[in-house]
């Protein structure tokens, strides 16, 4: 499926089959008189692990967003290979303390988008409700209310969310942010094995050591990419030290 923005229309990405999951070119995308992205021009490969890096205020959030389709891009172009809609995992601070919610009636949010918010779930949502919370180690937390659950708990009720979407597309915003190095290695392990069980993952970071570990890696500086391949070319301390420069 490819979505194009106005503007700054531009030539149709080349025909060749896609051993990328997402494609954009010359993305631009921001808040209300706030341009963020700028003319942004990359890919993220299927079945692998991709960490979006940049400083604070870069545009990492907003280029998920747009992913996700939770934010409109103002211009360029955006195609998705074939599978199944993203799942979108915001930050950890972005999902309310105060939702008055189990940990099982948040994982089972991730069925709404199939079934509606008014619809019963079928045996088959319940099924997948149970399998997302059994994969992250959260059914033992079924009636804890979110508010009350861990960091490291709260991401993985989060994640569970996200998988009972049963989506082959995971967005993440700072998964492993806040959480103590147990959790943060937990979250990465389990992300490495969801790859390897056939989902695409992108992760907004600021561990370097969990970027590092990532397949490829996209560096955002300003709202533009200044550099996209395998973490060992791109994450250089000369490209870090360039793009943390303060102004
Ligand atoms: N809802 C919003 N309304 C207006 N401006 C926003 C909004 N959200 C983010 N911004 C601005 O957009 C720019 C990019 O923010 P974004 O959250 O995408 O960056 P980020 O790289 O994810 O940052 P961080 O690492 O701090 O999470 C920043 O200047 C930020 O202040």
């Amino acid at each position: 499926m490819t979505i194009m923005f106005n503007k700054h229309p531009v030539a149709p990405p080349d025909d060749a089959p896609m051993r990328e999951r997402v494609r954009f070119s010359d993305l631009e995308a921001g808040y209300r008189g706030r341009p963020v992205l700028r003319r942004l021009s990359a890919s993220i490969p299927a079945l692998a692990m991709t960490a979006l890096v940049g400083p604070n205020g870069s545009g990492k959030s907003t280029l998920l967003g747009v992913l996700a389709g939770v934010i409109e891009a103002t211009a360029g172009q955006l195609h998705y290979a074939e599978g199944r809609p993203p799942a979108f995992v915001p930050q950890r601070g972005a999902v309310g303390d105060a939702l008055p919610l189990t940990a099982r009636q948040t994982v089972e949010m991730g069925r709404w988008n199939e079934r509606g918010l008014w619809r019963r779930l079928t045996r088959r949502d319940r099924a997948l409700v149970d399998s997302a919370m059994e994969r992250l180690g959260v059914a033992g937390l079924a009636a804890r209310q979110l508010g009350e659950l861990s960091g490291g708990q709260r991401q993985r009720v989060l994640i569970a969310q996200s998988l009972a979407q049963h989506s082959d597309l995971l967005l993440l915003d700072e998964p492993t942010t806040g959480l103590d190095l147990g959790a943060r290695e937990g979250i990465t392990a389990l992300l490495t094995d969801l790859v390897a069980d056939g989902t695409t993952v992108v992760q907004a970071t600021h561990d370097l050591e969990a970027a590092r570990s990532a397949d490829t890696c996209l560096l955002l500086g300003d709202g533009r990419l200044v550099g996209q391949g395998p973490p060992e070319e791109v994450l250089t301390p000369a490209a870090l030290s360039r793009t943390w420069r303060p102004a």
